[in-house]
């Protein structure tokens, strides 16, 4: 039997990262067993739903690398489908019309709560042989009255619920549309799932739509419920909370595979084993090793994560993703050093690509201004000198790489009996604008000999202009 697991998103807005993560294990679960992966777009709540919240889902999924086998299937696409299970279900009596007005169910509701008992629909049109005129009429299904429905929940073992506590749900509204739980069953069963792993926000949908699996004669799929992944507040992370979405996470500097790997431990373990590549995960993970209790969000973990990540992945690979970073900054990495280059010279200390981005864009484009703290101290009347001499020096040197022009800077300090800082910090001021940068003999060497030499000359005018 092949394994078939799904993504069922409501395009209400962006790819949070409570989705995302039940995506995830979704995903690992069919990667595993050689499965297929299908996303489905849940879009029956005409109002909520927008094509950019559609493509919103589809760039989060695509930026983590999260690829489907089939889809993306939209429900609205699906609705005859919909309208012939629900006339099955008329037709062999799993179903009827209910044309119980607002007033009448309210009725109902308020005898019950009087009686002590629990509000639900008291089925009072199962047995109607005539319609009432005037009325449109909701449909709703013939739930078993007696007997109990087990949700074998691969995560959790089997939650009992009694048939006598669950309602006869609506499945089609007046106008005909289906609800909810009907489409959710009809498309579960066309698209073969055999794995329903969802939030456990689900939980209580289940034992209706397996009763409604049954009705149809088929065999419910094996449900895995995922615990939520909280917000600071302690309430179940959506769209409400503030940055969680997916796409956030990029924008702020982060690498997929550290927010993967993030996403992956919250709520799953191995062992104490905390990094996880794709592929291992993909080999060690189990929807059984799921725990159930819910998880919050902690984001000093991912980012330490993305430091791993950004410290130990190939170069290239992280070059790729600062690229886009450099362009948000307007930056086009043609105007300087290849941007693999930037990253050798600074992965060690980057915690996000944006901090990486934003500490390299001296690179790019030559500082107009300085920090004036900077400036104050290290472009003044005692650093002139020395940086006059340092430039003839380095205007000398024949080979451009950082080992010579340490020993430039080393001998000029040596000369001139100061301490190696008082030559290095102004030419970093000059450089840079201000005095963080990697070390200042490889920073000069990828800056370039010409505009290193230049922008040393303009910081000695700056001094001059200032004095
Ligand atoms: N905080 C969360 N933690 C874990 N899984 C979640 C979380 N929120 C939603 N999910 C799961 O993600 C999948 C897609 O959810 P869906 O898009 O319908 O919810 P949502 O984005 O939270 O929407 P809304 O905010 O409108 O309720 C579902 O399986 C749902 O159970």
């Amino acid at each position: 039997m092949t394994i078939r697991t799904r993504f069922a998103p409501s395009p209400t807005g962006y790819l949070h990262v409570g989705g995302a993560r039940t995506a995830l294990f979704s995903w690992l679960y069919a990667r595993k067993h050689g499965g297929r992966f299908v996303l489905r777009i849940e879009d029956t709540d005409l109002e909520r739903s927008s094509a950019e919240s559609v493509n919103a889902i589809l760039e989060g999924m695509t930026w983590m690398g999260l690829d489907y086998d089939e889809g993306p299937f939209y429900q609205t696409h699906r609705f005859d489908r919909y309208k012939e299970i629900i006339q099955q279900l008329m037709d062999q009596g799993d179903a009827y019309y209910c044309y119980c007005s607002k007033d009448e169910l309210e009725a109902m509701r308020e005898e019950q709560r009087a009686n002590k008992q629990k509000p639900r629909y008291n089925g009072k049109c199962r047995h109607l042989s005539t319609p009432r005129e005037g009325v449109e009429p909701v449909i709703r299904f013939k739930n078993p009255t007696v007997g109990q429905v087990v949700v074998e929940d691969a995560i959790r073992g089997n939650v009992i619920f009694e048939n006598s506590e669950l309602d006869d749900l609506i499945i089609a509204r007046p106008d005909g549309t289906p609800t909810y739980n009907l489409t959710v069953v009809v498309d579960d069963l066309d698209m073969q799932m055999t794995h329903v792993i969802r939030g456990d926000d689900h939980l209580n949908n289940s034992p209706r739509q397996i009763n409604i699996f049954k009705a149809l004669g088929a065999k419910p799929p094996v449900f895995a419920h995922v615990p939520m992944i909280l917000g600071d507040d302690g309430a179940r992370l959506s769209k409400r909370h503030g940055a969680v979405s997916v796409m956030s996470y990029r924008d702020a500097g982060y690498l997929p595979e550290a927010l993967l790997n993030y996403l992956v431990r919250l709520g799953w373990s191995h062992g104490d084993q905390e990094i996880f590549s794709l592929a291992e995960m993909t080999q060690l993970f189990d929807i059984q090793d799921v725990n159930k209790a819910a998880s919050s969000f902690n984001t000093e973990k991912l980012l330490w994560l993305n430091q791993h990540y950004i410290k130990t992945s190939a170069p290239e690979y992280v070059a790729q993703h600062l690229s886009w970073h450099m362009g948000e900054l307007g930056i086009d990495p043609a105007d300087g050093p290849a941007l693999v280059d930037v990253v050798v010279l600074l992965q060690e200390r980057a915690k996000t690509l944006k901090e990486m981005a934003e500490s390299s864009v001296y690179f790019y484009r030559d500082v107009d201004t300085y920090d004036e703290k900077a400036a104050q101290k290290n472009l003044n009347e005692t650093s002139l000198p020395l940086l006059e001499a340092v430039l003839k020096e380095l205007t000398d040197l024949s080979n451009w790489l950082a080992e010579p022009i340490h020993d430039v800077i080393k001998n000029c300090a040596e000369k001139h009996e100061v301490g190696m800082g008082k030559v290095a910090q102004p030419i970093r001021v000059a450089i840079t604008g201000n005095t963080i940068s990697p070390s200042l003999d490889a920073t000069l060497q990828l800056y370039g000999r010409e505009r290193a030499l230049a922008a040393i000359e303009r910081s000695i005018s700056w001094i001059k202009d200032h004095a």
